[in-house]
């Protein structure tokens, strides 16, 4: 069986029985904004995180997704990154060259990943510097309510912690306004240093989707989702509220600590 349903303004939630219905769902969802993307504005700008989200992408390499997306118009970006080397088992960066990259014909100059040879500071400028570049050229698109960049898709992955890219609870980089991206050189979450998006960028994207899975998640997803009353907490997955389109693929060991599981 698999759910959809809108939940109250934490965007729409999809639970699906199995991760390979999941995987299908996530998929299809991807292929439809690439290809919305690419007729609105002649490219997509997606954002990619680590984790089990990649894997959950893979079913991109196989038809029919690898014939019909328009895999030239993609650029490609990362919500966060670990400031480890390209090829170290820790990379975002290789996570998703090994699982998706490598088996679509993406444009190698349209994967823009980090510096890896500079401090977590640096890096983050670097990156930083880059997206504007592309914003100036419009291959992102802007925000209408600010200056960020309004990436078409940022995929997000959502820790037991409820840290979403490498924002972590209590950290200070969730009061970052200014920076677009930012670094961390104490994630409690090895390794220490990372680059991050901040909130205003998440949430000028014109879509965002968290997928989650498995029971560990259940608590966070319920304090991230659920209408949690006046001591919601300071949960970053729950300070994604985006002025686009929320939504969360959940399996059902994810989903089970809903108020309305069964509606989601
Ligand atoms: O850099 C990281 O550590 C990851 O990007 C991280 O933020 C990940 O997305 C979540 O921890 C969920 O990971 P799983 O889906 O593997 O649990």
């Amino acid at each position: 069986m698999s759910l959809s349903g809108a939940h109250n303004n934490r965007g729409e939630v999809k639970v699906r029985d199995s991760l390979d219905d999941l995987s299908t769902e996530l998929a299809d969802y991807i292929a439809e904004l690439s290809e919305a993307s690419v007729k609105e504005r002649g490219v997509f700008a997606i954002a990619l995180s680590g984790g089990s989200l990649v894997s959950l992408m893979g079913k991109l390499c196989d038809a029919p997704y690898n014939k019909t997306v328009d895999w030239s118009k993609w650029y490609v970006f990362w919500a966060d990154e670990r400031v480890v080397a390209k090829n170290h088992t820790d990379s975002n960066y290789k996570l998703a060259k090994d699982g998706l990259l490598s088996k679509v014909p993406v444009v190698p100059s349209h994967v823009h990943s980090i510096n890896d040879s500079v401090s977590a500071e640096e890096a983050a400028d670097e990156y930083e510097f880059a997206i504007r570049q592309l914003v100036k050229t419009r291959v992102v698109s802007v925000s209408d309510n600010s200056d960020c960049p309004k990436f078409d898709l940022i995929l997000l992955g959502m820790g037991p912690d409820g840290h979403v890219a490498s924002l972590f609870p209590n950290h200070s980089v969730l009061n970052e306004k200014d920076e677009w991206v930012t670094f961390i050189t104490d994630s409690p979450k090895p390794p220490p240093e990372r680059i991050t998006f901040t909130l205003p960028v998440i949430n000028s994207a014109s879509n965002v989707a968290v997928v989650v899975t498995g029971d560990s998640k259940a608590e966070a997803v319920h304090l991230a989702i659920d209408d949690v009353g006046p001591d919601c907490p300071s949960l970053p997955a729950r300070m994604v509220q985006p002025n686009g389109k929320l939504v969360w693929f959940l399996d059902k060991p994810a989903a089970s600590k809903l108020d309305h599981p069964q509606q989601g």
